[in-house]
């Protein structure tokens, strides 16, 4: 398997870390429009292949797109971090723009690819990437709520004490600040939440607090060190294994939706089967009455954004 990772920055390397640890990768090629950064990354990165756990994989820098020829898997982490005093809509045009300009040099070279987004607003990238390239919907993934889920479970099982992997639940809907967690579908151990903690004489789990400490969890982390590397480079690595050893994992990706949830032509997060070709389908779940209306919300206030960046930049936001 050949894997491109655009973007030699925090995260970029934090996902060739786990591809080189955990993976089983024949060929990684790093680029990025700072070519001394990606020799730097993967001049480093070649003195770990002598170590008895590592697998020799090819590893590439570079800066030009013809070294991703035939890459399987391309994950887009390139763009600009916010900054003091941008708003959230500057901050999509500029990564909006950037993205959709390195997924049009990445399908001249790798059109059967899957293409994974990062670049933060990631949802609106992505959609712009669906709406302006000839990828399928199902090959253009934004890394979604996958990392916003994997905070839940976290911030739940140190409630209860226990491993985050016994800890069952969905964050769906635009990662970052616009997203809902159903509680019918948050278990613990297998069993449902509230019977939990009953039986454990624990405080039960208020919805609405979770969800303000799982989108609280990522501000903490950027105010103290200015940007988020692990945990997303760990999601990243998890929806690539997926689509690598075809795992049909249900995981909570984004996608541009085709009716799902009544939803259409908007990036959200929804429990996603990902498997060899990419995010292969949406698994419709009894939302109540109020859960589907906040999805609904959520998605028009996505759509508000995309208007906005496609006004500014004249970026398609239809897929034809
Ligand atoms: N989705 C998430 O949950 C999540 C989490 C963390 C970070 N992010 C986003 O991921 C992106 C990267 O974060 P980071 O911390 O790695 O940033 P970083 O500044 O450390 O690295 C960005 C890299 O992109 C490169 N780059 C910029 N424009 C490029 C272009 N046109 N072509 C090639 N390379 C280009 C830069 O040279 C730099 O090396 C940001 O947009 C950030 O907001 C998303």
């Amino acid at each position: 398997m050949k894997i491109g990772v655009i973007g030699a920055g925090s995260v970029g390397v934090g996902v060739c870390n786990y591809l080189l640890t955990l993976g089983s990768v024949s060929e990684l090629v790093l680029l990025d429009k700072d070519l001394q950064r990606a020799e730097g990354e993967v001049f480093d990165f070649r003195h770990t292949a002598a170590l008895t756990f590592s697998k020799n994989t090819h590893l590439v820098p570079t800066d030009d797109y013809l070294s991703l020829i035939g890459a399987d898997i391309v994950v887009i982490t390139a763009g600009a971090q916010i900054k003091q005093g941008q708003t959230r809509i500057d901050l999509a045009e500029i990564n909006s723009r950037i993205g959709v300009q390195i997924a049009k040099e990445v399908e001249r070279v790798a059109p059967n690819a899957t293409l994974i987004v990062v670049s933060n607003p990631c949802d609106v990238v992505a959609h712009f990437i669906a709406t302006n390239t000839n990828y399928p919907r199902s090959r253009v993934i934004s890394s979604g709520c996958v990392i916003d889920t994997a905070r839940l479970m976290s911030i739940v099982a140190n409630r209860v004490n226990l491993d985050p992997k016994n800890v069952f639940g969905y964050v769906l809907g635009e990662h970052g600040s616009h997203c809902f967690t159903p509680k019918s579908l948050i278990s613990i151990a297998g069993q449902p939440a509230d019977y939990y903690c009953d039986t454990h004489h624990i405080e039960r789990i208020c919805a609405d607090e979770l969800l303000d400490s799982v989108k609280q969890a990522g501000y903490e982390i950027f105010r103290r060190k200015q940007n988020t590397t692990h945990g997303i480079s760990a999601s990243v690595f998890r929806i690539i294994q997926a689509i690598m050893i075809d795992e049909r994992s249900v995981l909570p990706v984004a996608t541009l939706l085709r009716g799902e949830y009544g939803l259409k032509d908007v990036v959200l997060s929804l429990p996603t089967v990902v498997g060899k070709n990419g995010a292969e389908a949406i698994l419709q779940h009894p939302f109540s009455e109020e859960e589907t209306a906040t999805l609904q919300m959520i998605a028009q206030q996505v759509n508000t954004v995309v208007e906005q960046v496609a006004d500014i930049t004249g970026l398609a936001m239809n897929k034809v």
